[in-house]
């Protein structure tokens, strides 16, 4: 039985969450404000970042990634085992 917890323990933490959007739709905003439960300012995002967040005990990966129009071609390579 604790087996069984264990694997569903391991698999929530591996969960990764993609957020995805245009440019300053509040994708950075939405994860901070998961994060650290509250709003913060922010600039444009180069490249990507990702933050481990708990939220309601639940912990996931959350991948944070720029929107500029030259990036956008990059986001079909970090699709692969997001959730
Ligand atoms: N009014 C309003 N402004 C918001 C909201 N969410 C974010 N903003 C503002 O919009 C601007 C851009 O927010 P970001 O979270 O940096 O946007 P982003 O999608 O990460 O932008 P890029 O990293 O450039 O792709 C910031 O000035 C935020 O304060 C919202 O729900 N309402
Ligand atoms: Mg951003």
């Amino acid at each position: 039985m604790g087996n069984i917890f264990e694997k569903l323990i391991k698999s929530l933490l591996e969960m990764r969450i993609l957020i995805l959007g245009l440019d300053t739709a509040g994708k950075t905003t939405i994860l901070y404000k998961l994060k650290l439960g509250e709003t913060v300012p922010t600039i444009p995002t180069v490249g990507f970042h990702s933050e481990m967040v708990e939220y309601k005990n639940i912990t996931f990966t959350v991948w944070d990634v720029g929107s500029h129009f030259k990036i956008r071609p990059l986001w079909q390579h970090i699709f692969q085992n997001t959730k």
